[in-house]
């Protein structure tokens, strides 16, 4: 399934500084516009307190959490969508990921150099947007093209459906808005997806900042809010540069005390995963015992069959039905036995959909 959050933005922006302090993996960050080319690509651990409160409960001899993927994409320039500055590659990069981290800078530094010389985040946005734009809209000119001669050949309904939806998504981009304005039915979203349009890819911000601007943020980013104030997407104020240099010490401790001095209670960058990960629309369920205790990733809405079958396709095969202790419960009673003494299983059969924070126990044969 693995689903991934591209980060994309302008170059020099901190996109690899983010990156850098989300994964172990080292990826080259330094001052100059276009240090990355191929994408870094991290598996970033999701910090989860449940997890650790059910470990603290079983004691087991392992302790899994669940993971989520992060790419750290080469920065786009004004006529990517025209192939300039490698734009078509990186814009192939994007294509490849599920759902957008937009890095926007928010911090002055004189010595490092911004490509289009001066400090605004709005402009800088719209730069992107727009090429992601223009993509879209060559996209959807080539595919209403296709559609219109396959049209002629057939009566396919699905085909007109499509040329329908590309021909609305045409007017939506050259309005110079983002595909995702577009408000559709969750069928004409089936539909929709088979375009894999760029700007269609739900979105969040975050507002890269100086150390001082960590906990409140600065007149960037306000100016950043108001600008996305109608688009419904999250936004973080997160001083890149600084968690890295968080990031590099070895002592919890020392950590702690770097964050209390930023007014934080934790790094921004954990935030960022919980964000990446609802923005992908990803859930957690849980399996416990004195073993293992383990957290599984699971897209919204899943099924408990589908949901058994990630940790197993025999699960999912044979599968019978679900126990759910809710994990309130779990932590209430202390264990699964004491939850079923006090009632707190359910039963679950075929269409349950698994909730996040379930503790989940599938009966199966094979
Ligand atoms: N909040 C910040 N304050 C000050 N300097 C920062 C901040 N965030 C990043 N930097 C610095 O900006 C420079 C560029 O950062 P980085 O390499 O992460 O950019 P990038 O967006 O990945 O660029 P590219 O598109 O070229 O790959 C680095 O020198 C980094 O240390
Ligand atoms: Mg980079």
């Amino acid at each position: 399934m693995a689903l991934k959050c591209g980060i994309v933005g302008l170059p020099n922006v901190g996109k690899s500084t983010l990156f850098n302090c989300l994964s172990s993996a080292k990826a080259q960050s330094a001052n100059f516009p276009f240090c990355t080319i191929e994408p870094n690509v991290g598996i970033i651990t999701v910090p989860d307190d449940r997890l650790i409160k059910l470990a603290e409960i079983d004691n087991p001899k392992k302790v899994i959490p669940t993971t989520v993927e992060i790419v750290d994409i080469a920065g786009l320039v004004k006529g990517a969508s025209k192939g300039e500055g490698l734009g078509n590659q990186f814009l192939g990069n994007i294509r490849e990921t599920d759902a957008v981290i937009h890095v926007l800078r928010c911090f002055e530094n004189d010595n490092i150099t911004h490509v289009d010389g001066s400090i605004d985040p709005v402009r800088d946005k719209e730069v992107i947007d727009t090429e992601l734009q223009l993509k879209d809209l060559e996209t959807v000119e080539s595919r209403i093209e296709r559609l219109e001669k396959q049209a002629r050949h057939g009566n396919d309904p699905k085909v007109k459906k499509m040329y329908e939806l590309a021909v609305r998504y045409k007017r939506v981009l050259e309005e110079g808005k983002s595909a995702r304005t577009l408000q559709l039915y969750d069928e004409e979203a089936r539909v929709a997806k088979e375009l894999f349009l760029l700007t269609n890819k739900p979105v969040m911000y975050v507002c890269n900042v100086d150390e001082a601007s960590a906990k409140n943020g600065n007149k960037y980013v306000e100016a950043v809010r108001e600008a996305v104030k109608d688009e419904n997407a999250e936004i973080l104020v997160i001083a890149a540069a600084t968690e890295a240099d968080i990031a590099e010490l070895e002592e919890y401790d020392e950590k702690q005390m770097f964050l209390e001095e930023l007014g934080l209670d934790e790094p921004g960058v954990n935030k960022l995963v919980h964000a990446a990960y609802r923005l992908l629309q990803l859930q957690t369920y849980f399996t416990t015992g004195p073993d293992e205790s383990r957290a599984w990733t699971f897209k919204k809405g899943t099924k408990a069959p589908q949901a058994a079958g990630i940790i197993h396709t025999d699960f999912e095969k044979g599968f019978i039905r679900a126990e759910v202790i809710k994990y309130d419960n779990y932590v209430k009673y202390g264990s699964e036995h004491a939850c079923r003494e006090a009632g707190k299983i359910g039963v679950e059969g075929k269409e349950y959909i698994v909730q996040d924070g379930d503790i989940l126990h599938f009966r199966f044969n094979v």
